[in-house]
Parts: C-alpha cells; sequence; structure tokens
C-alpha cells in the first residue's frame, strides 16, 4: 500500500492522471488491451477534468463501473450518465467501450447482467482489472460496500445487487472483494477535510472498515490525499 499526499484537489487530478496515463499505456502494450473500473460521487469529476489530457490509445480502453445506481441513464445519480455527459465528448472514448448497466430491471437483474456483460468483455469469468479508481465515502464505504453490510463478506457473487443502500439512491449494483481484491492497480482519490477523520482510521487506526478491505492479493493500493484530507495522518 502507498500513500501519496499531494497539495490539493487540483495536483489529485494530475498525479491521478499521470497514473491513468501510465497504466493504460502499459496494459495496451502488454496485453493489447485496458480494462478499468470506474466510480461515482467526487471521483467523477477528477476524471471528467484529468483523462482529456491523457497520451493513450483510446480505441483500446473498456469502461466498467465499480458500482452504479439503478436509475434511469438521464437521472442525476446515474454514474454512467455523469461520464456520458462530462466525459466522453471531451475524448476519443464512445459509448458502447462502457458496460453500462441494463435499464428497466430490478437491481437483482441488473447485477446478473452486468455478470454476463463483464464475462463477455473479459471473455473469461477470471475479471481482472488492470485498474480501479476508487473513492471512499465519510462512512468508510467504497463502491456500494457498506460498513456493517452482509455484502462485505459476498464470496460467491462477482457483482452484487444492493437495495438498501444507506446513501441514496437505495438500489445500486456493486463488485464484490473477489473481483476488486483480483485487480492489478486500484487507486483511491480522497480530498477535502471532510474525509480527514476517515482517512485517520483506516490508514493510521488500521480499523476493519470496507475501504481498508481493499487489499489486492498480487495488486497494488495507492491512496491519492491532498493536504486538507491528510491532515490527521
Ligand atoms: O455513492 C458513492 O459513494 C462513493 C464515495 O463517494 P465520494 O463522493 O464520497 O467520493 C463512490 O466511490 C461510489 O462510486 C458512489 O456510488
Amino acid at each position: 500500500m502507498t500513500t501519496i499526499k499531494v497539495k490539493n484537489e487540483q495536483e489529485i487530478i494530475k498525479k491521478l492522471s499521470s497514473y491513468v496515463e501510465k497504466i493504460s499505456n502499459d496494459a495496451i502494450v502488454n496485453r493489447g488491451r485496458f480494462y478499468i473500473g470506474l466510480s461515482g460521487g467526487s471521483v467523477i469529476k477528477y476524471l471528467c477534468e484529468g483523462l482529456p489530457q491523457v497520451k493513450t490509445d483510446w480505441s483500446k480502453w473498456t469502461l466498467a463501473f465499480c458500482d452504479e445506481r439503478v436509475v434511469p441513464e438521464d437521472s442525476d445519480d446515474s454514474t454512467f450518465g455523469c461520464y456520458e455527459r462530462m466525459l466522453i465528448p471531451k475524448t476519443k472514448l464512445s459509448r458502447n467501450q462502457f458496460i453500462i448497466l441494463k435499464q428497466g430491471v430490478t437491481a437483482e437483474e441488473a447485477a446478473k447482467d452486468y455478470t454476463e456483460q463483464l464475462k463477455e468483455a473479459f471473455k473469461s469469468d477470471n475479471f481482472k482489472f488492470d485498474l480501479l479508481l476508487l473513492g471512499m465515502g465519510p462512512d468508510g464505504h467504497t463502491c456500494s460496500l457498506f460498513p456493517g453490510h452482509p455484502l462485505l463478506d459476498e464470496v460467491d457473487l462477482k457483482v452484487a445487487a444492493i437495495t438498501d443502500s444507506p446513501k441514496p439512491p437505495p438500489a445500486r449494483i456493486t463488485l464484490t472483494y473477489p473481483v476488486i481484491n483480483n485487480a492489478r492497480n486500484c487507486i483511491f482519490a480522497c480530498s477535502g477535510a471532510g474525509k480527514a477523520e476517515m482517512l485517520k482510521r483506516i490508514l493510521k487506526d488500521k480499523e476493519d472498515l470496507p475501504a481498508a478491505r481493499v487489499q489486492p492479493k498480487e495488486g497494488s493500493v495507492y491512496w491519492l490525499v491532498d493536504e486538507s484530507a491528510a491532515q490527521n495522518l
């Protein structure tokens, strides 16, 4: 686990983009394709501002979601909807490179369908992402894995439904730890004082919270934090 401290949110955006550039280009050179998992929340802004500057072969990217909300794509709560409006027009990415939640079905059906879409994208049921870009909520959640929730112990499903998310909206799908901890790289990006207390509990006090369970078996975890978020470390 590596912690990288930078000055402010703008520096987070720059650093995050340089990691994405390096990891994407390595994946493309070594394996011909780059598989990335995107998160919602604050990470959306970092990526929509930073990724358009990345030098990469966009045609080799496959983009999935670490979690997604079960809402219509034109809802402000749809993570894909945000990237569709704010990232796609600024890059050479196209909609068909994103693995998108099936619309008009229950969370359970959407999670099953998402699993099938991932199988097709990876041409295998070993979902090995080159990079997962993760956020950490002020309660320590990551993806849609919340403190004390039974999904923290899910070992069979690779993509699970949740219908009682404590953070609205309640219905979501999420990658589970067997997939998260199979990734080659995971990067958390956290900025602002609102994340300071939880960062201390996770990185200094080593409390067993959902974001702390991101420990890829053979991969790397980076915590990219700004000075305000790191004030208690
Ligand atoms: O609801 C969600 O929250 C987390 C954390 O969001 P943040 O705004 O506190 O960074 C996010 O990573 C996840 O994708 C999202 O669905």
